[in-house]
């Protein structure tokens, strides 16, 4: 049985140290909201595919993200009875005020908090993804954090 694969970007942006991630809201089926992502195209890479597919879906390059290459994973779920593959990396929208332009595939999106999230995504492989990946990102952040540098300078 073919295993369908698809690949996409969790995209972020920091707003007042605080993470949102960007959700899309399908303008098909039961309009389930999930990071951008897309089929693998023959020929394609994962990431080509995560990269096009943002772009696509959300109107944001390549060169306005910072894809964080250490953190991937992978979901694996069943749709209509065939095994679909799905991975996901990171990627921080480098300048937060960019506008992201919706295809017709989606009706809607939204930059939400790891809770909203939680709560829009409804499956809890997603959910646990992006549990994983707040984690991941506070730390690799850290640094770019004022307020944390500001309270760890008050501290010594
Ligand atoms: N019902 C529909 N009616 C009309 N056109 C449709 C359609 N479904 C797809 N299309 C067409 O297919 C194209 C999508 O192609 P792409 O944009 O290339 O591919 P995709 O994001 O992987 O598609 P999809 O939304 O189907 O995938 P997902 O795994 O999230 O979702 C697939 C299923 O898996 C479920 N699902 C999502 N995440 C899951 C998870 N973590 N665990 C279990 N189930 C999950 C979803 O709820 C959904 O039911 C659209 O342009 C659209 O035209």
């Amino acid at each position: 049985m073919r295993n369908l694969r698809a690949s996409g970007l969790i995209i972020y942006r920091i707003v007042s140290s605080e993470i949102e991630y960007l959700l899309l809201q399908t303008a098909y089926g039961h309009h389930h909201w999930t990071p951008p992502k897309g089929h693998v195209d023959p020929g394609e890479s994962d990431m080509e595919t995560a990269l096009r597919e943002t772009e696509e879906e959300a109107g944001l390059k390549g060169n306005h993200l910072q894809i964080m290459e250490d953190f991937k994973k992978e979901l694996r779920y069943e749709v209509n009875q065939k095994p679909k593959t799905v991975i996901y990396w990171p990627a921080k929208l480098v300048d937060p005020n960019l506008a992201v332009k919706l295809s017709e595939e989606h009706k809607d999106f939204k930059w939400v908090k790891l809770e909203e999230a939680c709560q829009l995504v409804e499956y809890a492989d997603l959910q646990s993804v992006l549990r994983d990946c707040e984690a991941f990102l506070k730390t690799a952040h850290k640094i770019a954090f004022p307020s944390n540098i500001g309270a760890l300078q008050a501290t010594r």
